[in-house]
């Protein structure tokens, strides 16, 4: 079959001659004719050739743009020709995780087959001479690569074959792209040369479920509603959603808010786009930044309460520019002057988070976090908006073996009971846990670290019962004088009666005494 394919490929480049030679004649036959000798040439050479090729070249337009479809369906053949190709050549690509991409040789040829058709994929060049001068600078060499199939299979290779070809494609590129974090510039640097809105790192957090300590039923939760997202293309369009998802994240500082993004973020395989609101200035910037996310992302807003003006926050911050040295009143002083810059409003988040949820291309997640979801307006984390509220809160026995076996390779051990009954009423959040837990030295061994979080739990769990007793002290005190207090008004409140009552007396005592002499007057 293969041979048969070359045979008409051959057959192909004569056919190309012989048009090249009609062209030629251009200059010989008049109009009417050479279009008459062109159709049934056409014709003619479509009788014998039962095989139809498609081109897709790798630079397109005027502009001479590179091709989308051309790198897709070049990450396509680079994933399925590097083993049955033996000729290959190697590319440094772009943002992939693996720096030398191996794709198939100029000339080279594969086959491949879907639904029982089989095709035949070539990669091929073409010599471009430029007569034009142009401002877009272009290769003079043009790759192309060229689908081979019978006709008889037009239907499939055109309607189901090439979107299958560029489907995987897309998803072979986003499998192998390296993640990136990106963090907002300020408006002032959105315009000029550099005109970007967003800058990135490349994102390499080494965080994943198997590393976060949770308990495990809230993890297998988490882990099966991110499974359902991403899957949930058709389902999203079918009940008529936008395809986006928010989360928020809430708990007390360092029990793991953070790394759970960082884990989402690898396993969804989605950029992050880390805004920090106070360094957007109005409504309509915080639009334009979201707007130029791109889709299979996520979009975190950190420690919202403390990012607009919702909690108090930033009176706090006022009031601690006031305490504070000189120094630090400056600082304070310009950073308050930012913060007072910045006029996105609670309505303006909920209205871009809302219009930027139904306006542009789905696969995004946002999420929240704070230490403080009481102090925030329910209206920004009605279900809805934040889909699904995730709290993250002190270490548990379950969530403590995770965090041993990432620190010291144990799954056992004789000192686990001990710590299991501490861990039942001693508040102690992972990243202190995962302090103790870490080795000081290459020489520490894992039961020294073991006895350094016992000796801090148990630390932790006297503190916490001290603080109880002060606690409850202190609330016996404020009892006792508010019931003093309460003793000595009634008192008061007593002799204020009694003083009146007598007072009453008295003057019913006077007005009788007058009656009377009245009386005596009267007779
Ligand atoms: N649940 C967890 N699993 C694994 N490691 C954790 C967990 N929680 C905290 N840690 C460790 O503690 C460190 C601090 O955690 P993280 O920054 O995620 O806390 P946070 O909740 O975001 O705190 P904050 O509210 O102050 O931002 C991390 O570097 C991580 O190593
Ligand atoms: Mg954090």
């Amino acid at each position: 079959m293969e041979t048969m394919a070359k045979m008409w490929g051959q057959l192909g480049s004569i056919t190309a001659t012989v048009m090249f030679f009609y062209a030629m004649f251009d200059k010989f036959f008049p109009p009417p004719l050479r279009v008459y000798i062109r159709t049934y040439t056409k014709k003619l050479t479509s009788l014998i050739n039962p095989y139809i090729s498609i081109k897709f070249s790798e630079f397109q337009g005027e502009r001479m743009k590179r091709s989308e479809a051309y790198t897709t369906i070049q990450t396509y053949l680079s994933a399925n020709s590097s083993e049955r190709s033996s000729r290959l050549k190697a590319e440094v690509v772009k943002d992939s995780q693996t720096p030398l991409v191996l794709s198939m040789d100029d000339n080279e040829q594969i086959t491949d087959e879907f639904q029982g058709v089989k095709l035949w994929w070539c990669a091929g060049q073409l010599d471009v001479k430029h007569q034009s001068f142009s401002v877009y600078p272009a290769s003079d060499v043009k790759c192309f690569y060229k689908l081979t199939f019978h006709r008889r299979h037009r239907d499939v290779v055109t309607r189901s074959y090439i979107q299958h070809v560029l489907d995987e494609g897309k998803a072979i590129a986003t499998r192998n792209r390296q993640l990136k974090l990106y963090t907002n510039n300020p408006s002032s640097s959105w315009y000029g040369w550099k005109r970007t809105k967003w800058s990135h790192v490349v994102f390499e957090h080494p965080a994943s479920f198997d590393t976060l300590a949770l308990d495990p039923k809230m993890k297998e939760d988490i882990l099966k509603d991110l499974v359902k997202f991403q899957k949930g293309k058709e389902y999203y369009a079918k009940v008529g959603k936008a395809w986006k998802r928010g989360y928020l994240l809430y708990g007390p500082p360092g029990t793991g808010k953070s790394t759970m993004i960082a884990a989402m973020a690898n396993f969804l395989n989605y950029d992050i786009y880390d805004l920090e609101l106070t360094a957007v200035k109005e409504n309509a910037e915080l639009r334009k930044l979201l707007i130029e996310t791109s889709s299979k992302s996520i979009v975190v807003i950190e420690d919202i309460d403390c990012s607009l003006d919702l909690t108090g926050q930033r009176k706090k911050k006022k009031k601690d520019k006031e305490e504070g040295s000189k120094g630090a009143v400056k600082k304070a002083l310009d950073e308050d002057e930012e913060v007072k810059e910045s006029k996105v409003t609670l309505s303006g988040l909920l209205n871009v988070i809302d219009g930027i949820w139904s306006a542009c291309g789905g696969e995004r997640v946002i999420v929240f976090t704070t230490n403080y979801v009481d102090k925030l307006d329910p209206a920004l984390i009605r279900r809805g908006r934040m889909d699904k509220h995730i709290e993250l809160s002190y270490c548990c026995y379950e969530a403590f073996k995770v965090l041993a076996w990432n620190y010291l390779d144990v799954e056992s051990h004789h000192l686990y009971t001990r710590i299991e009954e501490l861990f039942q009423d001693t508040q102690m959040t992972p990243a202190d846990v995962a302090e103790n837990l870490m080795p000081k030295s290459v020489e520490e061994e894992a039961e020294t670290c073991l006895e350094r979080l016992i000796e801090a739990l148990e630390t932790a769990k006297l503190e916490a019962k001290k603080k109880a007793e002060e606690e409850a002290k202190k609330k016996a005190e404020e009892e006792e004088e508010e019931a003093k207090k309460k003793a000595g008004e009634e008192e008061a409140k007593k002799k204020a009666n009694e003083e009146e009552t007598k007072k009453k007396a008295e003057e019913g005592v006077k007005e009788n005494g007058e009656l009377s002499e009245k009386e005596k007057e009267n007779k």
